[in-house]
């Protein structure tokens, strides 16, 4: 398949029509506002609008595999800030909105800090702890904030001289909303929001391509707080009065429903899910008080029931209903897709001295000594079970031997997988790590996050579009290069596990390794893709000068384009050589290859 009709018929829509629309969607949402619409519903669009805000953040520590049941405390820690800096100290709103959001943000960095370490079940029951915990000082600080009375006096936004009304402030809380969603849709489809999503399925795998998992869920915990305070400070000026009841656990309960309700998979998830829970809330109170004419505890009955019913019927959010989510990212250039081309690294050399891993009782390794040839494609082979996955294990860093050396062009290897990664190594797994609900081409992009240095900001404020654009287009060379090209924009899911094996193979590439190790890339292939693969290795070797180390059990494909052999038994190093060497080599027959061959 020629590649620059392909990368034509594989444009996305642009990003731009898509941006387009949604400003001119909220200009006329502002519009309505300013002109027609009653007190009651312009304060009911304003409410959404907050809400909408905290959920764009919420979704999208969501869609990294986090959860926060304390979200609203954060709402209130920058409603009521922004409300004492300008009550007590006299700051401009203006300011106490910035510095209201920045003390949102720092309190979300240390409490990231002391509590993202933590896994399973304890993490959510550690942000409803500080959600509760915060939302209590609210209450209990009378002095400060009124206590359960409330806070009044507080002031309405003003710029240069231009009071903001109820109406102005509404239409404010939209437009930031807008550019909410168009830099969260930038970041979710840029470099670090490919890689936070990802996190949710396979830690190991992203930390393999680079990515420093702590240090990036810190972040999305930070930047999400932050919109949380941002639409606290908004609300403030808005409703000009803070109880501490808004900012409840049952709000924190809320907004995580509207996260559900909306879908985490993408930003429009947010509004959907912010408008319509309030759309079912109050349809329950008007139905139950003035149609069924029932006390007021059946309202929220009716209202779980809907909100149960809605997420039985879609349970990956309007959003997957309304079939608005995922769309390829930046198209690429067919002009250049053809013509770019890996940067050559040198061949590296890997060695591994004496190495023995342990796995208490067990010992998968023992005392294993293998000198990968630099410039060559190496073959690990050996029976189920004998530790070949294991030492690909500690020679990609993802877990430590439990004694021996590995070297890497004569210095001892990274300690951590990033760093593996960053020298030059790259790799398969043996169970495919792949994020099936990402398409091919997002899933090889995955592998490029080393060569990318776009950030959240960079992202947001669309500054990483030349960057994007030369990952995609080696992510496309990548694609064509082990014959996937056709299926760029194809969920992995809906992939043969052979093929899966293959866009694992092109991840790798991005990471324009100088050494590759594929584990079992062969399993499940038919033969002419088998045929493809040994050709591919082929080409990486003499033409991009890689060293290739390969796990595999078909020993067709392994004869046939291996240069020099390993192979283990039993933990320990039986034999190696050339193909020809090992091939007649009694012990290998006897544990491995059986006398036929
Ligand atoms: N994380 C782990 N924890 C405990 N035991 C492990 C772990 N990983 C591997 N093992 C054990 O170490 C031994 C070697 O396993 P390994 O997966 O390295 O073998 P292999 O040669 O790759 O086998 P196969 O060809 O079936 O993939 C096995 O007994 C396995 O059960």
């Amino acid at each position: 398949m020629n590649t620059d009709n392909a990368a034509t018929r594989l444009a996305a829509p642009s990003r731009m029509n898509r941006e387009r629309v949604i400003l001119v969607a909220i200009s006329a949402l502002a519009v309505l506002l300013l002109s027609t619409a009653s007190t009651y519903y312009v304060g009911l669009v304003a409410v959404v609008g907050v809400n909408a805000i905290v959920v764009i953040g919420l979704a999208f520590l969501m869609a990294t595999g986090q959860m926060s049941l304390g979200h609203a405390a954060f709402v209130g820690l920058g409603a009521y800030s922004s409300a004492l800096l300008t009550i007590r100290l006299g700051i401009p709103v203006v300011l106490a909105i910035p510095m209201a959001t920045l003390l949102c943000a720092s309190v979300g960095y240390v409490l990231a800090k002391l509590t993202l370490q933590l896994k399973g079940h304890y993490l959510p029951l550690a942000t409803l702890a500080y959600g509760m915990a915060i939302s209590v000082c609210f209450v209990g600080a009378i002095d400060l904030t009124g206590g359960a009375s409330g806070l009044t006096g507080v002031k309405p936004l003003s710029i240069f001289g231009f009071a903001f009304d109820t109406r102005t402030t509404a239409v404010l809380i939209w437009i930031v909303v807008a550019l909410l969603v168009i830099g969260y849709t930038r970041v979710y489809r840029g470099r670090v929001g490919r890689a936070a999503r990802a996190l949710k399925s396979n830690r190991v795998m992203v930390s393999a391509f680079g990515v420093d998992v702590p240090a990036t869920r810190t972040r999305i915990f930070v930047l999400s707080a932050a919109l949380a305070g941002l639409a606290g400070t908004l609300y403030a000026c808005y409703m000009q009065f803070l109880s501490p009841s808004t900012f409840s656990l049952n709000a924190s309960i809320n907004v995580l429903i509207m996260a559900v309700l909306g879908g985490v998979a993408g930003p429009l998830g947010a509004i959907l899910g912010a408008a319509f829970f309030t759309v079912i809330e109050l349809s329950a109170q008007y139905v139950i008080a003035n149609v069924l004419e029932l006390p007021g505890q059946v309202e929220t009955m009716l209202f779980g029931a809907i909100l149960i019913i809605m997420l039985l019927k879609w349970p990956n959010g309007l959003l997957s209903w309304a079939r608005i989510g995922e769309r390829p990212p930046l198209e690429a250039d067919p002009g250049h897709a053809a013509s770019a081309s890996h940067q050559k690294r040198p061949a590296a050399s890997l060695e591994a001295d004496n190495v023995t891993k342990k796995f208490g009782g067990l010992t998968a390794l023992s005392e294993v000594s293998a000198a990968i040839p630099s410039g060559a494609i190496t073959g690990l082979i050996g029976p189920n079970g004998a530790g070949k996955s294991t030492l690909f294990n500690v020679l990609t860093h993802v877990f430590p031997a439990t004694s021996g050396s590995v070297t890497l062009n004569g210095k001892p290897l990274p300690l951590t997988s990033q760093e593996v990664v960053r020298q030059g190594i790259a790799r398969t797994f043996q169970h495919v790590q792949l994020v099936q609900e990402l398409d091919v081409l997002q899933n090889v992009l995955i592998g490029g996050y080393i060569n990318g240095k776009s950030g959240l900001f960079s992202a947001a404020f669309g500054l990483d579009k030349a960057e994007e654009a030369t990952l995609t287009r080696e992510a496309l060379i990548a694609l064509k290069r082990v014959g996937l090209l056709d299926v760029a924009h194809t969920k992995v899911s809906e992939l043969p596990l052979g093929s899966q094996r293959l866009v694992e193979v092109a991840r790798a590439l991005m990471a324009r390794p100088s050494l590759l190790l594929l584990d079992e890339p062969a399993a499940g292939l038919r033969a002419p893709e088998k045929e493809r693969l040994s050709r591919l290795l082929q080409s990486l070797r003499d033409e991009d000068g890689m060293t290739v180390l390969i796990v595999e059990h078909d020993m067709e494909l392994v004869m046939g384009c291996a240069d020099y052999l390993f192979v283990l038994n039993f933990g320990t190093l039986l034999a190696q050589g050339s193909p020809t060497e090992v091939q007649c080599n009694p012990d290998v027959i006897n544990a491995y290859l059986g006398t036929e061959v």
